[in-house]
Formats: C-alpha cells, sequence, structure tokens
C-alpha cells in the first residue's frame, strides 16, 4: 500500500499544518451540511496542533467532538485525553457541551465501552461512525488509539468501542479505545507523530505497509474508507532512514 507521507522541519510547523488540514477538512465537511464530526487522539503530540486549532475560524457550534481513546483517570487528571483537549481546544475555542462527546473515564473500561457505545449510536444511529475528520496518534510501540501491540482489543470488529489494557510499566494501564471498526470508516484520517525516538516504530510501519505484512503494527491495521495521511516532523523521519 502507498502511503501520503508530509513530512515537516520541526514541530511547530507540523503543528501548524495538522491544525490547516484539520481546518480545511472541516470546512468542505460542513459544506452543505449541518454538522461535521472530529474524532480528537490523545497525547502529548497534538496538544500544540490543538491549540492552534482553538484559533481557527471555524463555527464549532456545527462540529462535533469525540475521542479515539481514553485513560481510565478522572477528566481533570493529569492523564486524561479529555482534560488535554479541554485546556488546548475545546475551551479556548468554546465548543459548546452539546457537542462534546467524550469518554468516560471514571468507570471500569467494560462499563465505559457500554456507555460509549451508547454515545455513538445516540449520534450516528445505526449509520457507521464515519468521522469526517479523524485524528490518530503513535506510540513509540506503534500502537494507535488504545490499541496495542498483542493486545485482544486488535480482534474487535463486532463493536465499535472495545476495552483495553496498556503495556505493563505505563502509567495509566486501564484504557477505552475505538475499535478498528469505528476507525476504518473515517472520511479523512491524519497522523500525527514527531520525534527520533519513535523512529523505530515508524520504520516497522513503512516495513509494514510495503510488504503488506499479514500481522501489521496496529497502526498499520488502520485502512480508513477515505484518505489516510501522515503528517511528521523532520526528526522522525530521519531516526526512521
Ligand atoms: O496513550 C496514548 O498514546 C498515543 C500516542 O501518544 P503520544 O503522547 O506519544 O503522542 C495517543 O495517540 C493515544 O491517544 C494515547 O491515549
Amino acid at each position: 500500500m502507498d502511503i501520503d507521507v508530509q513530512v515537516y522541519p520541526h514541530t511547530l510547523a507540523l503543528a501548524h499544518a495538522f491544525a490547516e488540514a484539520t481546518a480545511t477538512a472541516l470546512r468542505e465537511a460542513l459544506d452543505g451540511e449541518p454538522r461535521a464530526t472530529l474524532c480528537l487522539t490523545g497525547g502529548s503530540t497534538p496538544e500544540p496542533a490543538y491549540k492552534l486549532l482553538a484559533d481557527a475560524d471555524l463555527p464549532w457550534d456545527r462540529i462535533h467532538v469525540f475521542w479515539t481513546d481514553e485513560r481510565m483517570v478522572p477528566p481533570d487528571h493529569e492523564q486524561s485525553n479529555y482534560a488535554m483537549a479541554k485546556r488546548a481546544l475545546l475551551d479556548p475555542a468554546g465548543i459548546p457541551e452539546s457537542n462534546i462527546h467524550r469518554m468516560d473515564g471514571t468507570l471500569h473500561p467494560k462499563e465505559a465501552a457500554e456507555d460509549y457505545e451508547s454515545v455513538l449510536h445516540q449520534f450516528f444511529g445505526e449509520d457507521p461512525v464515519a468521522f469526517d475528520v479523524l485524528h490518530l496518534g503513535m506510540g513509540s510501540d506503534a500502537h494507535v488509539a488504545s490499541l496495542f501491540p498483542g493486545g485482544p482489543e486488535l480482534e474487535e470488529y463486532d463493536r465499535w468501542t472495545v476495552p483495553s489494557r496498556a503495556p505493563a510499566g505505563t502509567e495509566i494501564r486501564p484504557r477505552l479505545s475505538l475499535s478498528f471498526l469505528a476507525l476504518n470508516t473515517a472520511r479523512l484520517a491524519l497522523v500525527i507523530a514527531a520525534g527520533e525516538k519513535k523512529g523505530e516504530a515508524f520504520a516497522e510501519v513503512v516495513e509494514a505497509y510495503e510488504s503488506e505484512t499479514i500481522a501489521p503494527p496496529p497502526i498499520v491495521r488502520v485502512r480508513p474508507a477515505g484518505d489516510l495521511v501522515w503528517m511528521i516532523d523532520r526528526a522522525l523521519a530521519d531516526a526512521a532512514s
């Protein structure tokens, strides 16, 4: 499979490009439609881009926000994916509460998965989830959302959500994630990844796309219905080559 990889000279340029690509895609999705959907990723890499996106000239009252995954912590916890998005994007942009569809990190992962499955069904009905814009990050083990190498959650293709568990040594292990079933219906998926520490993982990813191996790293299993664009910094590109 050919992949579209865009390389930016540094993380600030990457953040600007990621925010701009998101804003452009949301405007296109809103053209002639009453609302658009944006699924946010967590972790630390997207935070600068989310701060820039908050300043974009967008009708936030028509944009509904979802998450790829969550750590099982309260919403004000420093490890909460929701908390990062709240301080970087939701509050600065003034996104209405009714448009924020967050994962509940206070529940047991199984209950949280049931709960978010209902949230998604309330919004999308029985239609595919089909986010207009899906943001993804990559861990240094090539995990995506909270779908980790070798985890049973990788095999969930019947439901949109799945409880999961990060590997030993990770600060917050209990997780909730969207499944590949939900991720793969996106109309546009934008991956943001940066830093030389992820070089080995990215090299493995490129090799897996090229060889179409039968057991690819989790992020390579994301095969969205629409376009998939990798946006990375030079440090990561160089470390992988
Ligand atoms: O645990 C997670 O990790 C990935 C990557 O995060 P980063 O801090 O290395 O950018 C992230 O995409 C995911 O949402 C998060 O829960």
